[in-house]
């Protein structure tokens, strides 16, 4: 390995701003797939590259906690720097921060409220918004595909999961996107504008709490407002912390899969003809649309006790980061990973997570990716990029600001 890639830092924001840096990836992966990382403001971490690895990580929660006393789910430690930078004290443990056993007590309430099994017609819903969202898409024109299709479409999903109007999708987006944008100036302005986003999120989080609990409904704002966790029913801080984590989880990931993979169709005009001509491929497809697009980079675990990861001693207390977006690019499980293949099969991607804290949601989101272009299938021929998108500055969510794109009839 070249001395420039052992020296690279992997939290850098930067390093994501152009693309996302495959090469350092895959060097890493190849030649050292257990790789310390020095911090410039921290103890340093080691990043996880390779796929099996990172599943054996995963698979145990005890010996690799996600816990916020233990420093939580990111590279900083969230108990020391906070998750929005503002106003921490007011915003409880959201349940990602949590280890078992009384994290399997909130997944036994949230999974069969996200399960698409239990709501009832919602593909009949995702399909109506999804169709009248695109109608409103000029086809043959120059367009931005994020605020007409991958912003609207998860928000619209998260209002009714919520029974929120439709019409504060807006504020949902830019609320979460302050939220997760830590390290980019268009999200973080200021302390002082991050402090007021955040007042303004926790009047409506209030009201809603206040609500639910006084007149509860089917939603899950109701289900996080009213439940009880080691017996007690949860404090406000609490359904703080897991709204924020809901709205975001579910958001900033489903929007970014969408627009990569609209780019992805956008080079290889071959596979979205391989689409139309066979629609049942989105099936499947959906798999690989997450894959490749591995919207979540990496999660953070601590080493609870001294141990060995991939031959190399980890110390207890050591932060362990494992890159999905790494994994998911593994040639010894997936050939040719670089490779973007609709037809692609027995994909059991790290890009939802596995293990303990897997993505509860991930049914919900591959059903929107199948409705969105089951529906662009049968009207668009081609897509064609017309200008490099903007790029997240953020070492955790690989995301497009913007996707202008040109979108022909056909
Ligand atoms: C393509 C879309 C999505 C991606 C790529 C994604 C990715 C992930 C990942 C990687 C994790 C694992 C966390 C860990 O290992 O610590 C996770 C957990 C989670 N996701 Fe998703 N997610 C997506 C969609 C959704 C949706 C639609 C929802 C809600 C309806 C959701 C809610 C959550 C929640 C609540 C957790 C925490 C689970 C836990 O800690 O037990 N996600 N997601």
């Amino acid at each position: 390995m070249t001395t420039n890639t052992l020296s690279i830092d992997l939290k850098n924001p930067d390093l994501y701003v152009d693309a996302v840096p495959h090469a350092v990836f895959d060097q890493l992966r190849r030649d050292d797939p257990v790789h310390w990382n020095p911090e410039s403001d921290g103890p340093g971490f080691w990043a996880l590259t390779r796929y099996e690895d990172i599943v054996e990580v995963s698979r145990n929660p005890a010996l690799f906690s996600s816990a916020y006393e233990n420093g939580g789910h990111r590279i900083f430690n969230e108990n020391e720097v906070g998750l929005t930078g503002a106003g921490e004290a007011a915003i409880g443990i959201p349940f990602i921060s949590v280890d078992p056993p009384v994290h399997t007590q909130y997944r036994k309430f949230i999974m069969p409220a996200v399960s698409p099994g239990r709501l009832a017609g919602i593909e009949g819903r995702i399909r109506e918004r999804c169709l009248a969202l695109i109608d409103k898409i000029p086809l043959g024109e120059a367009v931005d595909m994020v605020p007409l299709l991958s912003a609207p479409l998860p928000l619209l999903t998260l209002c009714e999961l919520f029974d929120l109007p439709t019409a504060m999708w807006t504020d949902l987006y830019h609320w979460t996107n302050a939220f997760v944008g830590e390290d980019d100036p268009d999200f973080r302005q200021s302390p002082e504008a991050m402090m007021a986003t955040l007042g303004e999120f926790m009047t409506f989080a209030r009201e809603l709490f206040d609500t639910r609990r006084a007149n509860p409904g089917e939603d899950l704002a109701t289900l996080l407002a009213t439940m009880e966790v080691n017996g007690e029913p949860v404090a406000f801080r609490e359904f703080l912390g897991n709204m924020i984590l809901a709205l975001v989880g579910a958001n900033e990931t489903t929007r970014n899969s969408l627009s990569h993979t609209m780019t992805a169709f956008a080079a290889h005009p071959e596979q979205w003809d391989a689409v139309r001509a066979e629609p049942e491929l989105l099936r499947n497809g959906v798999r690989e649309m997450v894959r490749h697009a591995s919207p979540v980079m990496h999660m953070r675990r601590t080493a609870m006790a001294d141990t060995v990861v991939g031959g190399r001693p980890i110390r207890k207390g050591d932060k362990v980061v494992m890159w999905y977006i790494a994994a998911n690019r593994d040639e010894s499980v997936f050939p040719d990973p670089h490779r973007f293949d609709i037809r692609r099969g027995n994909i059991q991607h790290l890009g939802f997570g596995t293990g303990q804290h897997v993505c509860v949601g991930s049914r919900l989101a591959e059903m929107q990716l199948r409705v969105a272009f089951g529906i662009l299938a049968e009207r668009v021929s081609q897509f064609t990029l017309l200008a490099p998108p903007r790029r997240f500055r953020s070492n955790f969510i690989n995301g497009l600001k913007n996707l202008d794109m040109r979108l022909t009839a056909g």
